[in-house]
């Protein structure tokens, strides 16, 4: 059966920052999507599921507990039992959704979108969207996972900024673009944000425009010292891929758990195409993407989005690989 695959959007944010809002707004807009969703709670009683209320939705509830390794189990059950009610005509969606629970870590659900042949070819990862709650990010942002799952974002929308000032929405944008400098900072509203910056988000297209998504605006000093934090790596040299593979290598040896995403377009020596990379802790692709325009400068930019990554050391690294 050749269908395409079913994008899949992974909802994420501490407690409380407002993704069973969100998604209550999603499942009621009009976009002629038809939605399954699946609710990953931590306690027996599926109280978010209730509130999506009387959606035509179907939704899966996941009651296991949080950040366990058994909720990759649990997923792909879920994942199977939405596909054979699919492929047996029981119901009908297009597109899914999955919501974390707040103190969830959101790899252990990414990874099981690259770890198993039928679900790789029935579904496809479209973005991890993280939700951070403005009235109470300083407080969140203590904790590790909440870091973690800014790291891990496609996109980062502000919830809750209607109770704080503009000033301390633009000084936790700064921060959160510190922590994450891939991911474009929408704000939505009790919910309502433009499904366009909500789906199709792409953030696992090895060929997706990759200037566009990286934030480049200068960023100011700040007090804040957070563990996860993006680091960018240039070079205007053409690179050997030999040595490339040796440092991705040894990089992921040592950092894999701490490398929450990364990814890189690369100028090749030797070659017209450009090379895009990205992963996810020690899972990683490649692939040739389009050719270097003629006056176009060859700048080769890698970005690791990692859990106290040792900079120095990285930066060493890389500029050793080109001498
Ligand atoms: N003022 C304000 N309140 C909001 C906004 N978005 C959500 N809320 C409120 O925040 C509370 C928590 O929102 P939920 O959508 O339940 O958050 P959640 O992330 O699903 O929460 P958990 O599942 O418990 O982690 C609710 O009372 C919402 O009405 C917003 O933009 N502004």
């Amino acid at each position: 059966m050749s269908q395409l695959p079913i994008p899949v959007t992974v909802l994420s944010g501490f407690l409380g920052a407002g993704k069973t809002t969100l998604l209550q707004y999603l499942l009621k807009a009009e976009h002629g999507l038809k939605i399954a969703v699946i609710e990953n709670e931590y306690s027996e009683m599926p109280i978010d599921s209730q509130l999506l209320g009387a959606e035509p939705v179907e939704v899966v509830t996941l009651a296991n507990g949080c950040v366990c390794c058994s909720i990759h189990i649990e997923l792909e059950k879920a994942l199977f039992l939405l596909l054979e009610r699919l492929d047996a005509g029981e119901l009908d969606f297009d597109r899914l959704v999955i919501e974390c629970t707040g103190l969830a870590d959101p790899a252990p659900v990414a990874q099981t979108f690259f770890a198993d042949g039928e679900v790789c070819d029935r579904y496809v990862l479209d973005g991890i969207v993280t939700l951070v709650d403005a009235a109470n990010a300083g407080r969140h942002l203590q904790e590790a996972i909440a870091q973690a799952q800014v790291g891990f974002a496609d996109r980062i929308l502000l919830s809750k900024t209607d109770l704080v000032a503009a000033e301390a929405v633009e000084a936790l944008s700064q921060r959160l673009q510190r922590i994450n400098r891939r991911a474009p900072i929408r704000i939505v509203e009790h919910g309502r944000i433009e499904l366009g910056e909500l789906l199709d988000v792409r953030g696992f297209n090895l060929n997706a425009d990759f200037g566009q998504a990286l934030s480049l605006r200068p960023l100011v000093p700040t007090a804040d010292k957070d563990r996860i934090a993006t680091l960018v790596l240039r070079s205007e040299r053409a690179l050997d891929l030999q040595k490339l593979g040796l440092f991705m290598e040894g990089l992921l040896a040592r950092y894999g758990d701490s490398l929450l995403r990364y990814k890189g377009v690369l100028n090749l020596a030797g070659e017209s195409r450009r090379m895009v990379f990205q992963g996810v802790l020690r899972l990683y692709g490649f692939d040739w993407a389009e050719e270097w325009g003629a006056d176009e400068p060859r700048e080769s930019v890698l970005v690791f989005i990692g859990d106290e990554l040792p900079e120095e050391e990285i930066r060493t690294g890389f500029a050793e690989m080109q001498g």
